[in-house]
């Protein structure tokens, strides 16, 4: 369980990025943290692993409070995806990943045997293992990224837009595998975006934030739909003007469901 208690972030130039932020995340499920550009996300996502450190609040990890941890431990505990996938362009993919292992004092061969397994694991067989990152879609250089952060089977994953610069049908090909891997792996995940159908698709507790960290709304997916608490998480969450209103139309004796502009969505079972 990951606790932000009353976490503020002001930066040296004074810009005040997060105030007062509290937030439990449970162990084993997803959190998705969602809101517009320059919310404070990723500035409160980077302070579970201190790649920023806060100026108030703490954060506490299973009970214990982070700011005792040393930072490189911390960081090499927690698995850590970023938009772009971070790989280091001159090495290989099956050494991208097992740079972390090696990192953590395990053995060369090892490292690439775990390596190889993880990659397996996201989907990817040994044809990619000798390739480097430039040779890959950007699809396949995210499965990758996550490949790399799982590598230490760290119990915390944290992942930044990672699926942010990839096309819509790779992005919807990756959540659907991601949600796979979730059931399997059942991680402790927090993950940032600006996207609120990513959020609904891949939380199991989403967090609406407004401007400055500040909480618009906390719950699962469905309470969040039907109960948006106030008109800005409704405009947000793309209800406004009748948006997301599906309704029933009989069709041949089934019944098909329909969206606001009365275009097929589905069937009713
Ligand atoms: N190192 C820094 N120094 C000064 N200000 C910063 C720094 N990093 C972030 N900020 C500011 O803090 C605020 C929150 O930034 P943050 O990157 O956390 O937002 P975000 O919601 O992740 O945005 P985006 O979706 O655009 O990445 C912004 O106003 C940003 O300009």
């Amino acid at each position: 369980m990951i606790e932000f208690r009353s976490v503020g972030k002001r930066f040296a130039d004074g810009t005040r990025a997060v105030s007062d932020f509290s937030l439990t995340v449970p162990s084993h499920t997803t959190t998705v943290l969602v809101g517009s550009s320059g919310c404070g996300k990723t500035t409160l996502l980077r302070s579970v692993n201190r790649m920023v450190d806060l100026t108030e609040g703490k954060i506490l990890i299973d009970d214990d409070d982070i700011a005792a941890r040393d930072p490189v431990q911390l960081r090499r505990s927690i698995g850590y995806v970023m938009q772009h996938a971070g790989l280091l362009p001159h090495r290989r993919v099956i050494d991208n990943v097992a740079t972390v292992l090696r990192l953590n004092g395990v053995p060369k061969a090892a490292a690439r045997q775990r390596a190889a397994q993880v990659l397996e694991t996201v989907g990817l067989d040994a044809s990619v293992h000798r390739k480097y990152p430039s040779q890959l879609s950007g699809g396949q250089q995210q499965r990758v990224g996550v490949a790399r952060a799982l590598a230490n089977d760290p119990n915390i994953l944290l992942m930044d837009e990672p699926f942010g610069a990839v096309d819509p049908i790779v992005r919807a090909e990756l959540q659907q595998e991601m949600r796979r891997l979730q059931q399997d792996l059942k991680k402790t995940i927090v993950f940032v975006t600006h996207d609120i159908e990513e959020a609904f698709a891949l939380g199991d507790q989403v967090v609406i934030l407004r401007e400055g960290g500040k909480v618009a709304q906390v719950g699962a997916p469905a309470e969040i739909l039907a109960r948006p608490a106030d008109e800005f998480v409704a405009r947000f969450i793309g209800l406004e003007h009748g948006r997301r209103q599906l309704r029933v139309r009989d069709e041949n004796g089934r019944r098909i469901v329909v969206d606001e502009h009365g275009r097929p969505a589905g069937v009713l079972e």
